[in-house]
């Protein structure tokens, strides 16, 4: 499959796919307007645009879940029609979807036996899995269940159940939002060996610095139409984000003056069992978080950032009602409504069924967690005009792009469902907000308007607890910064003084290591 030379020109006369006046309408919305897009053998083609500019819906189409409504898509230089996507799968079309469609109580075999066309065996299917994995330098053990892994484990599956088809074309949605650097940088070493095997990619991104680094062409979409196509190594982010916007991205600024007040929240040694026996183990947690603060917490995922978000909320009680404060309130034993009355509010991690219901419209998600504090419920009987008027603010405020003023929150884009459920808490204008990767899926416009607002809450007295994976983004808004490891909580350290490389190391355990090891030693 030689197909370019080091320079990178086309060797082979036609493109391995195409994308011909591509158009998908819903309702009179135009998802993808006439779109036309030649992807090559030997090529990691990138994929930009904001959130709801297209990106997924001209995948989708490409993998046969989406039916276009005009246009053609050529493969390997022929009309190719696809009623699903196992029909793109024969062809040798693989996806790896943002939102991971794994079984939790299943094991990482028979997930990926699941989503096999094949006949093999189960014991075949095994040790292709264990043998595809390690080539790949991605390994995996097939027997583990899937509640058990971390979410880059769980990425892993889905690249490796691709690979295991043998693809020429693989697409990869945002595969970088949810992984720690190092994680990114094992990925990008995979990608360029898919490339150098013939195999072509198209990546979704919005990490603008990672796809200079990594792809060798970028398309860019704006309100479903293709504007551009470049070379974004010869391209600054700042010029991709403006090719993207059609208009300069706004700085984040920190208020000038932030006065730093009453502790809001503090966690007084909070020791907490997993509810399963592989999950995180809480260990002596400890923090005090003051009105005007911001409190970045930084880890690899699966270190007991989903626990302590639990332990946050209400979704886990702990035993001793001291351990979580809210305003000065012992609030351990309260459940989430309590502690949303409280002036407490908190924004997931993961948006479809714990952020939002997603077969609700906007304006019954916009009641679910609001009904505690606003004018959403009079007299019993639901106030319609309030919850629509929430959904408005939202949206004019985040700029929410969305087809219709009330749709089911499955139907948004997913950085779009982000900016709502992010929006939706900080406009209650919180007390203390717990806020696990606030910009997970947002393009660099709509996530420096996200950081910005908690600037500003905090600027306005807030307490702010921001959990992230994206150093750069604590860096950028977190007066301290602390690091999650094996469930326990380093020291915050002053964002002056936390370089990307100590939190780096930090989130790899080297100084935490030594931490566990005197307890244990003690023990
Ligand atoms: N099934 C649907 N019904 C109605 N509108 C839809 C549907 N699917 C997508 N849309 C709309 O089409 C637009 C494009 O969405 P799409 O998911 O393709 O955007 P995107 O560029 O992938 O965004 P993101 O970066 O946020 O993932 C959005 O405004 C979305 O609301």
């Amino acid at each position: 499959m030689r197909n370019t030379t080091s320079a990178g020109q086309h060797t082979s006369a036609t493109p391995l796919l195409q994308t011909v006046a591509l158009t998908k309408r819903y309702g009179t919305f135009l998802a993808n307007d006439k779109i036309d897009l030649d992807i090559w053998p030997r090529q990691i083609h990138a994929l930009l645009g904001e959130n709801g500019a297209g990106k997924s819906t001209l995948v989708k189409t490409i993998y046969g879940l989406v039916q276009p409504s005009e246009g053609e898509l050529r493969w390997e230089g022929r009309n190719m029609v696809l009623s699903g996507p196992s029909q793109a799968r024969a062809r040798g079309i693989g996806m790896v979807f943002q939102h991971f469609s794994l079984f939790d109580n299943l094991t990482v075999a028979e997930n990926v036996a699941l989503g096999l066309d094949g006949k093999e065996s189960f014991k075949e299917i095994s040790a292709r899995l264990e043998r595809v994995s390690h080539s790949y330098g991605l390994p995996l053990d097939p027997k583990r269940e899937v509640w058990q892994l971390s979410v880059g484990e769980r990425q892993r599956i889905e690249i490796v159940r691709a690979l295991m088809q043998d693809p020429k074309f693989l697409i990869l949605d945002e595969p970088t939002a949810v992984l720690t650097p190092q994680e990114a940088d094992q990925l990008f070493v995979v990608l360029e060996r898919l490339k150098s095997e013939g195999r072509a990619i198209l990546y979704i991104s919005h990490k603008l610095e990672e796809v200079k680094r990594l792809c060798d062409t970028a398309t860019i979409l704006r309100n479903g139409k293709k504007v551009a196509t470049c070379n974004p190594k010869a391209e600054t982010a700042a010029s991709l984000a403006r090719m993207m916007v059609g208009a300069e991205i706004k700085e984040v600024k920190p208020a000038a003056t932030r006065e730093i007040t009453v502790p809001r929240l503090a966690i007084v040694d909070l020791n907490l069992e997993p509810d399963d026996p592989h999950g995180v183990h809480l260990k002596g947690i400890s923090l005090e978080l003051r009105g005007g603060e911001i409190l970045g917490i930084a880890g690899v995922a699966g270190n007991g950032q989903d626990e302590l978000f639990a332990a946050l909320s209400g979704e886990r009680l702990a035993k001793d009602p001291g351990t979580v404060v809210i305003e000065g309130i012992a609030a351990g034993h309260l459940s989430i409504s309590r502690r949303r009355k409280l002036g407490a509010a908190f924004v997931p991690e993961e948006r479809l069924g714990h952020g939002t219901a997603p077969r609700m419209r906007l304006s019954e998600n916009a009641l679910l967690t609001g009904h505690v504090a606003g004018n959403m419920v009079l007299h019993g009987f639901v106030n319609t005009a309030a919850t629509l008027n929430a959904v408005d603010r939202t949206t004019k405020t985040f700029d929410v792009r969305k087809a219709k003023r009330d749709p089911e929150a499955a139907s948004l884009s997913g950085g779009n469902l982000q900016k709502f459920i992010v929006g939706r808490e900080i406009l209650r204008n919180p007390a203390v907000l717990v806020v696990n990767q606030p910009t997970w899926g947002v393009d660099a416009g709509a996530a420096a308007v996200i950081r910005q607002a908690l600037l500003d809450l905090a600027a306005g007295g807030a307490a702010v607890l921001v959990t992230s994976q994206d150093i750069d983004e604590l860096i950028e808004i977190s007066d301290r910064i602390a690091v999650m490891f094996h469930g326990r909580l380093s020291e915050p350290l002053p964002t002056a003084e936390a370089s990307r490389e100590k939190l780096g190391l930090l989130m790899g355990g080297s100084s935490l290591e030594a931490t566990e090891q005197a307890h244990a030693a003690g023990t």
